[in-house]
């Protein structure tokens, strides 16, 4: 039930997916753990579910110019697919927060439909949703009424020009039209999602910082990993988060938030502009998520399934153990719940980019889901 996707990354620990533990999917070691664990002791909670590989942008590190061979629909998980596995991993697998994402999981016709019945689920989680908001103006109310908790929006530039080079379509004005949207729904809390890109917006992020604290909104800078269509991502070229708080310092004071970061992907910190008081309210919170220099997997609670409903242990896996064909096949809901345990007992320690041998996942960031 697992398939091999490449060469799989180097791990020297029990359970390691690189030696025959990969296969013990049928009888895991931890059959009988009450949650998802792997064989690093971390127990995953999170489960981020991809709607789809579609999307109706092209941003330059997540999507080639001309698209990918998209999933047929035949091939996606279906509404009552997608429920049954996240009631199986509410009920059975200790997960807390599902997460919707993508490709783009607005191009979902029935997403209204799914978040109504995973909010419905008995053990209800946290509903969350990452979109780049091209259509949620007309769908958020119906969104918040279905149930859905958060939405963190990605928009790397309030640049019009530079937004449609990044995401190669001019749809600015629809995202911000999204975002507006939200808080008119009772949505709140969002988070925006920004990549840093040298040379096309690694200047803007004081303006855009600017921007999202005058709207309420925690701006979170991301840096790029290697998840890129194109497989050209360079370590020595991308912003890293020393260069991002930098840049940032030119016009921000940032102070670490005290806050415990309970395993959350962001370090937060305190903004006041350059030279107030460090006594005075802060103007907000900024979020740097480090994935590459600062990488948080010691702490990660993550566990996905790809549209097609296979699980990956880690966004770098280079596994995935499908859930879809057993489900159609007929399997109990016992089965592909060990199943699902097999695969995350096979989770890797970390994405291992300082690891000699690293080598980018064959799919690109949107056909993961991020
Ligand atoms: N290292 C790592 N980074 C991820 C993973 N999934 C997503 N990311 C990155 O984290 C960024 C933020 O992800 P979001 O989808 O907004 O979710 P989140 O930040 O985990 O969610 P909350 O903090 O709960 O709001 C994405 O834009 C990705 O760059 C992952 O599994 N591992
Ligand atoms: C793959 S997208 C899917 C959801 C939705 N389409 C969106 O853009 O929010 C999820 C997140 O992944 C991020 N992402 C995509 N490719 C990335 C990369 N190479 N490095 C870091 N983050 C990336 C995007 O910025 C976005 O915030
Ligand atoms: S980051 Fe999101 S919006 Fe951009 S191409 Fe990838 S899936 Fe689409
Ligand atoms: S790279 Fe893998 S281990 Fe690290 S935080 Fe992401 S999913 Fe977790």
């Amino acid at each position: 039930m697992t398939v091999m996707l490449g060469v799989p990354q180097v791990r020297g620990a029990v359970g390691d997916s690189t030696g025959a533990a990969a296969t013990q999917t049928s009888r895991p070691s931890n059959s009988r753990a009450p949650g998802l664990l792997d064989s690093y002791g971390r127990v995953a909670s999170d489960l981020r579910i991809s709607l789809t590989d579609k999307c109706n942008l092209r941003c330059t590190y997540c999507m080639p110019a001309e698209g990918l061979p998209f999933l047929p629909t035949s091939k996606l998980m279906q509404r009552d697919e997608i429920v049954r596995l996240a009631r199986l991993a509410t009920e059975q697998l200790g997960v807390r927060q599902v997460r919707f994402t993508g490709g783009e999981p607005l191009l979902r016709k029935d997403l209204v439909e799914i978040i109504r019945d995973v909010a419905a689920l008995d053990a209800r989680p946290e509903i969350s949703l990452t979109t780049n908001a091209i259509g949620l103006s007309g769908r958020a109310a119906a969104l918040a009424e279905a149930g859905l908790d958060r939405v963190n929006v990605s928009l790397d530039s309030i640049c019009p020009e530079t937004f449609a080079i990044i995401t190669r379509r001019p749809f600015l004005e629809r995202v911000l039209k999204g975002i507006d949207a939200l808080g008119a729904a009772g949505i709140g809390h969002t988070k925006i999602n920004a990549v840093l890109i040298p040379k096309i917006n690694d200047t803007q992020g004081p303006e855009l910082l600017e921007w999202a604290l005058a709207g309420g909104h925690q701006l979170r800078f991301i840096e790029q990993m290697p998840l890129d269509a194109d497989h050209i991502w360079n370590r020595d070229a991308m912003i890293t988060a020393a260069e991002i708080r930098r840049r940032l310092s030119v016009r921000f004071d940032l102070t670490a938030d005290e806050a415990p970061r309970d395993g959350a992907p962001a370090e937060l910190y305190q903004v006041r502009l350059r030279g107030a008081d460090p006594t005075s309210g802060s103007l907000g919170t900024v979020g740097i998520i480090a994935s590459v220099t600062e990488a948080f997997c010691d702490d990660c609670r993550r566990t996905r399934l790809t549209a097609e409903g296979a699980v990956r242990s880690c966004l770098f896996s280079h596994t995935e153990t499908d859930l879809l064909a057993p489900m159609r096949a007929g399997a109990s809901d016992a089965e592909v719940a060990d199943l699902w345990r097999g695969a995350m007992w096979a989770k890797p320690s970390g994405h291992g980019m300082s690891l000699d041998g690293f080598q980018q996942p064959d799919r690109p960031m949107s056909a993961i889901g991020g």
